[in-house]
């Protein structure tokens, strides 16, 4: 911050005009976002969209929503979903997001929820925060014409449409019904529900899965480019969202969209990085990864919460001593054994932040791969092993979910 700056002033925002501002600056910031209709409200959730003032001006902003996150082991644990971070560009660089975001991470803390996700824009900005990056997330593309599925993939159940108006109540319902409980999954509150319905005005279609009441999956895709879409050689589908939470609607939505005839390629925008499509098909080559994105940054706000709550295979216990200087409660050693998490004050095998942590801490990434990138320092030879086997996870992390 420059010497001579005025302070910067945070408060919750509580009037609607605030509110209207902290949007308007996050869209300003953002640049690109597409068009909301002009009465588009109820985005936020009351009380917890944060504003930063510069000598009285209004010229950033960050928000968050509850949420759950689901942490190996399959519990769900209370849940900061921060979103709508943004400074006005003629305002940047003053430590105004710096600000914000330590402010937020308190109030996150006081609000009892042990960790916070976010979704970054760019990847050198959070890590400074503490947060690090715990999923990943794969786009892979299906040559609809080359995919032939194996015999032995079952049939899954029935499928149907659902029309446009109806559907997002309908989604919001199933996605909350069936418990989707795959570690990294997050909840989607309503305003994230609201958003997907104003920014879904092109064609798309969206289907279900399983006899009605019973549904346990759904999938929404759209036309990549519908211009001349009669006569286009290559014509592709997107999908935006895929939730199958067993595997007959795995399959039954996965047969669905291959039962385009009209398509030459199928699109798949958010796939977990282990995602099984590839052994769908008798031409493994039919499937092609074509980018592989970080999805889940994790904050662990209350470090012994978080690692209490998840769950460890059997192995030898390590004691771990970690940094957070921006919440310094969190600064200490922690004895993680199978059974058990405590706070000690004993000598560590292993040396961390909390940033460091966080991206281990879903099973996205090992002890040793952070030990090699310098991440990671082994106190007692051997630890680097029994920390992975505690931490170790039979699936990669996803959420599957943008905000
Ligand atoms: C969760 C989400 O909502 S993701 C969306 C995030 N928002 C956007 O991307 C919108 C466009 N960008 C912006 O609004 C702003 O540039 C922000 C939010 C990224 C940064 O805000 P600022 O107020 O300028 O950040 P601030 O001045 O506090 O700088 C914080 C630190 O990040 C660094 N930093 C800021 N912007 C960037 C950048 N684009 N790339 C790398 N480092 C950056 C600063 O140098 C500073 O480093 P330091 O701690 O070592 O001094």
């Amino acid at each position: 911050m420059p010497d001579n700056q005025a302070p910067i002033e945070l408060r919750v925002a509580t009037s609607l005009d605030d509110i209207r501002s902290a949007a308007a600056i996050f869209r300003s910031a953002m640049v690109g976002l597409p068009p909301l209709p002009p009465d588009a409200e109820d985005l936020s959730e009351p009380g917890r969209t944060l504003t930063a003032r510069l000598d009285g001006r209004l010229v950033g902003a960050a928000d968050s929503y509850t949420s759950g996150l689901v942490v190996p082991g399959g519990h769900r644990i209370p849940h900061a979903a921060v979103t709508h971070v943004g400074v006005l560009p003629t305002h940047t660089r003053r430590g105004v997001v710096s600000a914000l975001l330590r402010r937020q991470l308190g109030d996150i803390a006081a609000h009892g929820e042990a960790v916070a996700t976010l979704r970054a824009t760019q990847g050198g900005i959070y890590e400074r925060f503490g947060y690090g990056v715990a999923s990943s997330y794969a786009t892979v593309e299906v040559d609809r014409r080359r995919a032939r599925l194996r015999e032995s993939v079952p049939d899954g159940g029935p499928v149907r449409y659902l029309d446009t108006d109806e559907q997002w109540e309908q989604l919001a319902k199933i996605y909350d019904s069936t418990a989707v409980s795959w570690t990294g999954a997050i909840d989607r509150p309503s305003y994230w529900w609201r958003l997907q319905e104003l920014w879904t005005r092109d064609t798309s279609w969206t289907v279900v899965h399983g006899e009605p009441g019973a549904e346990d999956g759904f999938v929404r895709y759209r036309p990549l480019d519908s211009a001349g879409w009669p006569r286009n050689p290559q014509r592709a589908i997107v999908v935006d969202d895929w939730v199958a939470t067993t595997p007959a609607a795995y399959h039954g939505l996965l047969r669905h969209l291959l039962a385009h005839d009209i398509v030459d390629r199928i699109v798949f925008t958010f796939t977990p990085v282990d995602s099984p499509l590839r052994h769908m098909f008798i031409d493994e080559r039919a499937v092609t990864v074509t980018g592989i994105h970080d999805e889940t940054w994790l904050r662990l706000v209350d470090v012994h919460t978080a690692l209490a709550r998840r769950d460890y295979r059997q192995g030898d216990a390590v004691t771990l001593a970690i940094t957070d200087p921006i919440l310094p409660a969190n600064t200490g050693a922690y004895r993680i054994g199978p059974e058990a998490v405590s706070r000690v004050d004993a000598p560590a095998d292993l040396t961390t932040d909390v940033a460091t942590l966080a991206t281990i801490h879903l099973g996205g990434s090992t002890w040793r791969q952070l030990a090699l990138a310098g991440r990671v320092i082994e106190n007692r030879s051997g630890a680097i092993e029994d920390a992975d086997t505690l931490f170790t996870t039979g699936v990669q992390p996803f959420a599957g979910t943008y905000f």
